[in-house]
């Protein structure tokens, strides 16, 4: 999968490309990420990528020319239909499902902005998707970028060596992840909770999705409105709940 990320910082992708799983994804030949500086296509002596907002206020908006003629390069490295995504939080939740579908893209342009924004005819003219990755302001698009390159990457077949710990990862099924635990056995008084010492992996498994259906009704009761419970996990929530209230 190939991404294009239109930044003035290009050097930043270096934590999605050099780091963790989503680095062991390039090695593989699985992921490429391409920085694309809007800068480079700027045509006058200071190379000037923003300007003062007509309407006046605070700070700054970035010019339209130089990310279109970004994006244009974007699309033409990109080799092929490529969908261009700008981060903003004016755009639609990123959500684990939204993951999933983008993982069937072969090629994505995210656009990252700085300052206060960018020139609203960019948005008309190239933008086909805004994603937002949370209800707060940043001051650039690429943290963003990077956050939807991470979630992306990590679902590439071949990418994680235990395909299973994509699929327990949290919002995976839905729900929040149940607690996890190493050596040693009791640390600082704190023992190991003894089903997981126990061997029974019939029993471990069940007492994990209970541990997830629980944290899922106490700290996100939201994601259970929208999910079916199978019979047996409403079986668990009712007996946490049950153990809850006694
Ligand atoms: N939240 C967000 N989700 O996606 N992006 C976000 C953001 O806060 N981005 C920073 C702004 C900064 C000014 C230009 C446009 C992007």
């Amino acid at each position: 999968m190939w991404f294009g990320v239109i930044t003035l910082f290009p050097p930043m992708l270096d934590a999605v490309t050099k780091y963790g799983v989503s680095s062991r994804a390039v090695k593989l030949g699985k992921l490429a990420v391409e920085g694309i500086n809007p800068r480079d296509f700027t045509h006058d002596k200071h190379r000037t990528v923003d300007d003062r907002p007509f309407g006046g206020g605070p700070g700054m908006v970035m010019l339209a020319q130089p990310l279109l003629d970004a994006v244009a390069e974007a699309k033409k490295r990109a080799g092929g239909a490529a969908k261009v995504i700008y981060l903003s939080p004016q755009g639609s939740p990123l959500t684990q499902e939204r993951v999933k579908a983008l993982v069937s893209e072969e090629r994505l342009v995210l656009l990252a902005g700085r300052y206060e924004g960018i020139d609203e005819r960019a948005i008309e003219m190239v933008v086909d998707e805004e994603i937002s990755i949370g209800d707060y302001v940043l001051s650039g698009g690429e943290l963003p970028a990077m956050v939807l390159i991470d979630a992306v990457a990590r679902l590439l077949p071949g990418v994680l060596n235990d395909e299973q710990s994509a699929e327990q990862d949290s919002f995976v099924d839905g729900l929040l992840d149940c607690p996890h635990y190493t050596r040693p056995e009791v640390f600082e008084g704190r023992a190991v909770p003894d089903v997981l010492m126990s061997g029974h992996h019939e029993q471990i498994r069940r007492w994990r999705l209970k541990q997830a259906l629980a944290r899922t009704s106490e700290r996100r009761p939201d994601l259970l409105k929208d999910r079916v419970l199978s019979k047996e996990e409403k079986k668990l929530l009712d007996e946490y709940q049950r153990e809850k209230s006694a």
